[in-house]
């Protein structure tokens, strides 16, 4: 009993400074309320003006990874054991540490694949709001490193050292430094993880004693790594340049996303037997016809302009948007035995392939729509029974699609369809400020999307086999926002629409 009495200051002692942090704690929660009410002008943006306020790779990065951080920091404040459940379900919709990690992704791909143009710690064409502080550029290294994107940890690490160093922060590049090292030792260059860990271990002997014994230890088996201490000395003149594998191996691709001509191999060039159908006098398209331009032979790519009006852009993109989901892709053979791919547990692959918006619009949503389908039909002169609807793409900042084929492989590719994907028409449905191409590795050609225009190619040999010549990606978009639109057609209904060939055997 009277230890019990004794407990009694202890008690009030205790539960005032529970109450201390329950105040404190309720004090952060009202603070975020007071940022969101501030933050809700942005949140009724239309889509329109959203578009145009995150056309910025650096602004997306920004908006996501400060948002993240203050969600995580709400979550942090509440007691989750006594939320509501519209709580609970409006604090699950909001931005993820997948939606940061995506983000960071994005800046990192546009940097693997645009390289100078894709520069954001520089300002580019006067734009200085846009430029990322040495804190981001670290904070993107870092996350490229747990995300095992050593190249761009490489990269992004390597930027912020020299800008802390540049306003002589020695503190925070010696930060930056010591996961340089490790980052370094990833990318095969155990010479300069040892180089920069020497360095280190100078900086920080009599600073931090945690740090040194982590230190000491990379020191031992980075030296291991060399082949003992001799060996590793004689490594340390670093007269070689280091290596930085870039995650992705996909030369081709980057250089067409970039706009540079690429040399193929010798492809076999015989003389067109005849010419491609033009179909100019269809009854639909004598009032208005359709400009085109030949692109490749062999697989029949071409660009028609102008296809599209500005009225039905707008219903597509309408229409779409009330039907949104992410793209998915049923992983081929081909990706899955690419080490970068992971397949995600329902049997699709994850966005280090695909991101973008998917909607399906169909010719029954509108007549507007229907009138399209057969306007296509017409230039290509291909019959719309075994068509597919209208598949609307919406990417955002660093959105993309790696190389891939529209048709598929097997007895029965496409299921729900008749035959295979026999050929591709995609349709851009806006102009877009930097990067979103249409690349085609093994040809060598590069479609730059242009409002209204569409291009076509046929996806299949005429004994019904898959042209490997097709294979074809969307280059991220760098900046600005990109809407597409596919319309695939198949097999059958069109046995006998095939034009001529270099090789009528094939
Ligand atoms: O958006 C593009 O440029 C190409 C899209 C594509 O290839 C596809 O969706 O299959
Ligand atoms: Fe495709």
């Amino acid at each position: 009993m009277s230890k019990s009495v004794a407990l009694y200051p202890v008690l009030a002692e205790r539960l005032e400074s529970h109450l201390v942090e329950e105040e404190n704690r309720i004090k952060r929660i009202r603070s975020h309320i007071e940022i969101l009410k501030l933050e809700n002008k942005k949140m009724n943006m239309s889509r329109k003006e959203l578009e145009a306020e995150m056309a910025h790779p650096v602004r997306v990065y920004r908006f996501v990874s400060q948002f993240y951080s203050d969600i995580e920091d709400i979550r942090d404040s509440l007691d989750m054991s006594r939320i509501s459940e519209e709580l609970r379900e409006t604090l699950s919709q909001l931005p993820s540490q997948k939606d940061y990690i995506d983000a960071v992704g994005a800046i990192a791909r546009l940097q693997e694949v645009y390289k100078d143009e894709a520069d954001f710690t520089r300002p580019q064409a006067n734009n200085t709001i846009d430029v990322l502080t040495a804190e981001e550029v670290f904070d993107i290294g870092r996350t490229c490193s747990e995300m095992e994107n050593y190249y761009g940890a490489l990269n992004n690490l390597v930027r912020a050292k020299e800008m802390f160093e540049d306003r002589n922060d020695t503190v925070q590049a010696m930060a930056a430094y010591d996961h340089l090292a490790f980052v370094m030792f990833e990318q095969q260059n155990p010479d300069y993880a040892l180089n920069y860990t020497y360095n280190l271990i100078d900086y920080y002997k009599d600073k931090d004693e945690e740090i040194l014994t982590r230190l000491q230890d990379n020191r031992k088996l980075y030296i291991e790594e060399l082949g003992g201490e001799e060996l590793a000395n004689q490594s340390l003149s670093l007269s070689r340049p280091y290596n930085n594998e870039p995650l992705e191996q996909l030369p081709i691709y980057n250089k067409l996303c970039r706009g540079e001509s690429v040399e193929l191999e010798a492809k076999e060039s015989k003389p067109l037997q005849c010419h491609m159908h033009t179909n100019n006098n269809h009854p639909l398209l004598i009032l208005a016809p359709v400009k085109k331009e030949d692109l490749h032979i062999e697989t029949g790519l071409s660009f028609f302009h102008e296809v599209l009006s500005d009225k039905e852009i707008k219903l597509f993109q309408e229409k779409a948007s009330g039907v949104f989901e992410d793209s998915q892709l049923v992983p081929d053979d081909d990706i899955k035995k690419d080490p970068n791919f992971e397949v995600k547990d329902d049997g699709y692959a994850d966005t280090r392939v695909r991101s973008s918006n998917t909607g399906w619009v169909d010719d029954e949503m509108d007549v507007m729509v229907k009138t399209v389908s057969r306007r296509i039909a017409a230039i290509l002169d291909l019959d719309l029974k075994s068509a597919e609807s209208f598949q609307v793409l919406s990417y955002g900042i660093g959105g993309f699609y790696l190389p891939h084929f529209d048709w598929g492989d097997g007895e029965n590719p496409f299921a729900d369809f008749e035959g295979n994907r026999i050929a591709t028409w995609i349709f851009y449905l806006n102009n877009i400020k930097k990067g979103g191409a249409t690349v085609f590795p093994d040809i060598g050609a590069t479609v730059w999307p242009e409002k209204g225009g569409a291009a076509f190619w046929r996806n299949l040999h005429r004994n019904g086999e898959g042209n490997r010549l097709t294979l074809h990606a969307a280059c991220p978009v760098l900046e600005g926002y990109k809407w597409a639109s596919n319309k695939w057609f198949h097999t059958v209904g069109n046995e006998f629409s095939w034009p001529c060939d270099v090789n009528p055997e094939s």
